[in-house]
């Protein structure tokens, strides 16, 4: 019998059975790139807690965000509009990475840090319509590994992945128009996580 551990999975893993594409690259870094990335973003970004707007009050989430781009792009995310900040010569690396490995373009970057497995995101898409349409979302990860969920909007199937440090993950084509995305909180993990997702805005 082939134990689990027998097979090397062929990468890039395809998760989704239907109704849009992701594909897990699994680590494009080694441990020593990844750890000086990790080092970096934790250290150098300028974080900034993200600012909800529920019931008409206004939340600071624990979760911190950042926001990046080739331009001052203005983006909308939970209610609040934000500018891009213009890309680093780290982060510039970080997107030709995605862009070589995935084969898309990105002008874009949405920066999350959770400090541990109390911090999470709630199920969402990115579908919002400043984003190119089916365009791919790139989403790279440092620092403690996570769990991340799909569940589809109509038939609720559920796909989970644990997203390793210096992983690479490519959701596109109708992936937001018809599954959900989530990372859930976990007392498991004590210890930070970032995640940078590249994505595509297009101007009207
Ligand atoms: O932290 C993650 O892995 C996912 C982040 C996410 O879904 C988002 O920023 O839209
Ligand atoms: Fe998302």
């Amino acid at each position: 019998m082939l134990s689990l551990f027998d097979e090397t999975p062929d990468y890039p893993l395809s998760l989704l059975p239907h109704d849009g594409t992701v594909h897990y690259y699994g680590k494009v870094f080694t441990k020593e790139e990844s750890d000086g990335y990790y080092d970096y973003l934790f250290n150098q970004i300028p974080w900034e807690n993200d600012e909800a707007v529920i019931f008409g009050k206004l939340i600071l989430t624990k979760r911190k965000v950042a926001w990046f781009g080739e331009k001052a792009f203005e983006y909308t995310y939970s209610n609040r509009t934000k500018y891009a900040k213009f890309w680093t010569p780290e982060l510039l690396k970080l997107k030709q990475k995605c862009e070589e490995v995935s084969g898309e373009t990105y002008n874009s970057c949405l920066l999350n840090l959770y400090h541990d497995g109390s911090e999470g995101m709630a199920y969402h898409s990115d579908g919002e319509t400043d984003l190119k349409k089916h365009g791919a979302i790139a989403s790279l990860t440092f620092g403690a590994e996570r769990k991340f969920l799909f569940k589809h909007k109509s038939t609720k199937e559920k796909v989970e992945i644990f997203l390793e440090t210096g992983s690479l993950l490519i959701m596109k084509g109708a992936t937001q128009d018809h599954w959900l995305h989530r990372l859930p909180p976990t007392t498991k993990v004590k210890t930070p996580r970032v995640n940078l997702t590249f994505r595509t805005i297009e101007e009207e």
